[in-house]
């Protein structure tokens, strides 16, 4: 697929799809919950649709009626699938499955596609281990393919080693029937979805700055519970009307949470021009609303912002790469660890369209203004690289050539990318 370079400006609005950590986590609660459950504007991207079929292998029952997902939950008992659980590419299906798979009493094998293979499960294989199942996985990274048989599990206390949400939801999943109080720590506060949702399940849980205490056993109750539109969708679109010329851009009812929105707080530092409007407060959202500007300035992401904008790192490299000065990159080691090695993907890419990069072991120096040239990409079976690169691409000299797949690889979170991206382009 080729993209070209926009001779005209980004201009309208666009619905966001739902918000992808959301989604998962609805249909998990609502699956190990007792009674319905019924989620209005689910994210039916290839990743959620992941998670679905592994709760229907053990034995969940669930319905479209409308657009709504009506699940009729398992009440935590869960059945043992007769195949493998194929997880794809979904790292937050892997392991916040985990979580859940080690208090069920049956054995589990789990799979995944190329770059979930590599991804390390030892952040949750080490800690459900220390709470009593049994995880058997590949060399030190504890890596896929993995053989999980849950049970009685303890309580632990956990300092939770990295800044991760994904680590935190597992450890909160087997926790709630864990016999006792556990308690965890976190490094640095990451996104608190899990959080919010659990007590809409009548859950309990204590959380206090850094610290969560969750008592088990608890059963949940079913509910309905309506997922906003994905910030990390959005940045896109945020990025995409700061780089090209004369833009201007409203994006609906975006979630908010302010765990998430690390990328609205860096652009502003930038120079940007982008407002909040219509806030929402029982759901989260807001509209943004967004302008062209053209005198951005480098600066430096790192710290707690950091898990704040885990995901819109790599739009934001591009974004670097146009504003004036440095823009420093550091403390973002996990970037190494998501569906490719994104400090060294996202480098080779920016740096094979002329940009000023330079990768270190824990983020990536950018320098700007570079005028981007046209690139031959290579096929990544990272979405947000792929959706980085068709909008570098929209300010390329002569665009940018796509791997054929490409959609596929982005339906990953944003199945209706590209249908958006035609509403805008004039
Ligand atoms: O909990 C979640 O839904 C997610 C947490 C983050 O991963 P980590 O927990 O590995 O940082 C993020 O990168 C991922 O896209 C989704
Ligand atoms: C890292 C991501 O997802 P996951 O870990 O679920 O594969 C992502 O969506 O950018």
């Amino acid at each position: 697929m080729k993209i070209t370079k926009l001779m005209n400006p980004l201009k309208g609005e666009i619905e966001l799809p739902s918000d992808k950590s959301i989604s998962h986590r609805a249909v998990m609660f609502g699956s190990i919950a007792k009674g319905k459950t019924i989620i209005h504007r689910l994210l039916l991207s290839a990743d959620v649709k992941t998670t679905l079929s592994a709760f229907q292998k053990m034995g969940v029952k669930m319905k479209f009626v409308g657009d709504d997902l009506e699940i009729e939950g398992s009440n935590f008992h869960l059945t043992q699938p007769r195949t493998s659980l194929d997880f794809g590419n979904s790292g937050t299906t892997a392991r916040l499955l985990m979580g859940i798979l080690a208090s069920q009493n049956f054995e589990t094998h789990l799979v995944g596609d190329e770059s979930l293979l590599k991804r390390p499960m030892n952040r949750v294989a080490i800690p459900l281990s220390l709470m009593g199942a049994d995880v058997r996985a590949q060399g030190s990274q504890a890596t896929l393919p993995v053989t999980i048989k849950g049970g009685h599990l303890n309580p632990i206390n956990y300092e939770i080693p990295v800044a991760s949400a994904q680590v935190k939801t597992s450890l909160i999943f087997a926790a709630l029937r864990a016999q006792g109080k556990s308690h965890f720590i976190e490094q640095l506060q990451t996104r608190d979805h899990t959080e919010r949702m659990l007590p809409l399940f009548g859950g309990k849980i204590e959380v206090k700055d850094l610290e969560i205490k969750v008592s088990g056993p608890q059963n949940l109750f079913g509910t309905t519970l309506t997922v906003p539109g994905d910030f990390s969708s959005a940045s896109f679109w945020i990025v995409a009307t700061l780089i090209v010329p004369g833009s201007e851009l409203l994006l609906k009812k975006v979630g908010v949470n302010p765990t998430r929105t690390g990328l609205l707080d860096i652009v502003k530092t930038m120079g940007a021009k982008i407002e909040l409007l219509n806030f929402d407060h029982s759901h989260e959202t807001a509209d943004i609303h967004v302008t062209y500007t053209g005198d951005l300035r480098g600066i430096e992401i790192s710290g707690e912002l950091i898990p704040r904008c885990i995901d819109e790192l790599p739009i934001l490299s591009l974004l670097a790469t146009q504003a004036t000065g440095e823009t420093v990159i550091k403390n973002a080691k996990e970037l190494r660890f998501k569906e490719s090695d994104r400090i060294s993907s996202v480098t080779s890419l920016l740096k094979s369209m002329g940009a000023d990069i330079t990768p270190y072991e824990d983020g990536m120096i950018i320098v700007g203004k570079t005028d981007l040239s046209s690139s031959e990409v290579e096929a990544n079976k990272d979405h947000r690289l792929m959706m980085t690169a068709v909008i570098a691409g929209l300010i390329a000299e002569n665009g940018n050539n796509l791997p054929d797949n490409i959609e596929e690889i982005i339906s990953t979170s944003y199945p209706t990318f590209f249908e958006d991206l035609r509403k805008i382009c004039q």
